[in-house]
């Protein structure tokens, strides 16, 4: 599926510039219903009864298209449009015209026997709560028991947030046109949205470029080219020392989670640093994963004053007093590439200010910070900011804040300074467990360690986690996403076309 995905105003855009180039409007709504019809066919055997539910713009004059279309296939379909019909205008008004069907009032909904509903109610255009006629309706349509193709997005749905205003469509499978919308990935609007089938109705590839696109869909493809894989020449130090801080005794399984993660998602080493009183209990438990000394923030200073370590991640388990704040301060003062989560953004609860200004003191390292979504309301705690469409608050914060944002969730979203952002949609709903997100602070680390730069390591990390979590299946454990990380990772180098004897990259085209 492509990756881009378009805002509702960017769409207009392109569908602009398409309109603009030669290709009537006319033509886009005939073949964004042509797409309809065929969705519609593919799923309900011929002669089943359909219904197209269809509002006052532009997406119910998709649904026109559908149903005439349908109805010349031999489908016997109904079609009842919400307002006046003299409310029309344009490409609605003509698609309307061309209909040879009888055009219902919404009263007669209960009364139509129908195998499958087509949703063309409201999509792109939809801008504010819906109630009263229309939000009757949606009800009516929901509690029909009848399989529902949703045209464009699920009405209700908003195309930009996923929001639902007031209530919404849920839909088996949802056609929408040229690239998806924020709104088919982000919750609640995808699962509303059933099975996303993108359409292309004629909008070229470069008029989507030019319209600039930020957004996508987070994936292999879209960061598998910076994706570090070590080839036969290099030693480990070419993939990066990394350095996981430990959290005092008693509170120390957290890193080493992380630490393990680490490891496996690829740094070359991975050191914890541990309190002294925490070292017996982490050194009787790592092998692989290295454990030294480290008696507060002068010694993590001292520490990673050497370049060999690449990138520091701390926060689990880290406490939240004054010994854990230095030893914060002691990661951002560094130089090193950072990752902080958990107990490292409650530090700063309410002082986003002060996280910024230590961040932004080094503005070209890289720094990647992980809040679900109760850390991102404390580090924001009083501040605007806390408020509003997720896609928009990560953006707003990782711009405030100089970070690569990953605010998780089932559609953890990962932003950049820069403006660009990805929403991630492979995460199972089993990995929402304790411990999950140490393990993802600790691949992000790694990502970092292997010198991926800051967004594309924050993408590769919550997709492989994503991808982990998927592996190992209903039931899991936070242990056991690193043990299903070989795995991934040999699905991901086959996808990229990695030769496992070498470590070379297929070249194109042979
Ligand atoms: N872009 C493209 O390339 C192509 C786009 N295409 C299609 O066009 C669709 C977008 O069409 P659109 O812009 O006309 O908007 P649409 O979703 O029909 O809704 C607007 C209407 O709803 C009304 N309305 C809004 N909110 C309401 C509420 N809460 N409660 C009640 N009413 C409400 C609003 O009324 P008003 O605000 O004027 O009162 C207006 O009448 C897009 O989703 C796709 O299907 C294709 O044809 C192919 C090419
Ligand atoms: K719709």
């Amino acid at each position: 599926m492509l990756i881009e995905l378009l805002s509702v105003a960017e769409m207009a855009e392109a569908d602009r510039r398409t309109i603009a180039a030669g290709t009537p409007g006319l033509t886009l709504m005939d073949r964004a219903g042509v797409a309809v019809a065929d969705a519609a066919a593919r799923r309900f055997p011929l002669a089943t009864p359909g219904l197209v539910v269809c509002g006052p713009g532009n997406n119910g004059g998709d649904g026109f298209v559908a149903a005439r279309l349908l109805a010349q296939r031999g489908y016997p379909m109904r079609l009842i449009l919400l307002g006046p019909r003299e409310r029309l205008t344009g490409d609605a008004a003509e698609s309307a015209a061309r209909f040879r069907g009888e055009i219902e009032p919404p009263e007669v909904f209960d009364g139509v026997r129908a195998g499958f509903i087509v949703d063309a109610l409201f999509g792109a255009g939809l801008d504010r709560p819906i109630e009263g006629a229309a939000a009757d309706l949606i009800a009516r349509i929901n509690g029909a028991g009848v399989p529902v193709v949703a045209v464009d997005l699920p009405s209700g749905i908003n195309g930009d947030t996923g929001q639902v205003m007031g209530v919404a469509v849920r839909a088996v499978e949802t056609v929408t046109f040229c690239r998806r919308k924020p709104g088919h990935l982000l919750l609640p609007g995808r699962i509303q949205c059933g099975r996303v089938r993108v359409a292309d109705i004629g909008i070229t590839d470069e008029t989507v470029t030019a319209v600039g696109p930020s957004l996508y869909a987070n994936g292999p493809a879209l960061w598998g080219d910076r994706f570090f894989v070590p080839t036969l020449i290099d030693h480990k130090y070419v993939r990066g020392h990394a350095v996981l801080v430990s959290g005092p005794r008693g509170r120390t399984g957290a890193i080493r989670m992380a630490a393990r993660a680490a490891l496996r998602a690829g740094a070359g080493l991975v050191t914890v640093a541990s309190p002294l009183d925490a070292l017996d209990e982490n050194a009787g438990v790592l092998t692989a994963v290295m454990v030294r000394p480290v008696a507060g923030a002068a010694a993590l200073s001292d520490l990673i004053a050497d370049e060999r370590f690449r990138a520091v991640g701390l926060g689990p388990a880290l406490g939240t007093g004054p010994e854990a704040a230095a030893l914060v301060d002691a990661a951002l003062a560094s130089g090193r590439a950072v990752v902080l989560d958990a107990d490292a953004l409650t530090l700063f609860s309410g002082r986003a200010g002060d996280l910024a200004h230590r961040i932004k003191a080094q503005p070209a390292r890289l720094v990647v910070i992980t809040p679900h979504e109760g850390e991102f309301a404390r580090l924001f705690l009083g501040d605007p900011l806390k408020h509003g469409p997720k896609l928009d608050r990560a953006r707003r914060a990782a711009a405030r804040l100089g970070a690569v944002v990953v605010l998780k969730g089932g559609d953890s979203v990962i932003a950049a300074p820069d403006g660009r952002a990805a929403i991630t949609e492979n995460a199972p709903p089993w990995l929402a467990t304790a411990g999950s997100g140490d393990v993802l602070a600790g691949i992000a680390t790694a990502m970092l360690c292997q010198g991926m730069p800051a967004f594309e390591a924050a993408c590769a990390a919550t997709w492989l986690h994503g991808e982990s979590g998927r592996e190992a299946g209903p039931g899991l454990i936070a242990e056991d996403l690193p043990e299903a990380l070989p795995r991934v990772t040999r699905a991901l180098y086959e996808q990229l076309d990695v030769d496992l004897l070498t470590g070379w990259r297929t070249p194109p085209g042979e």
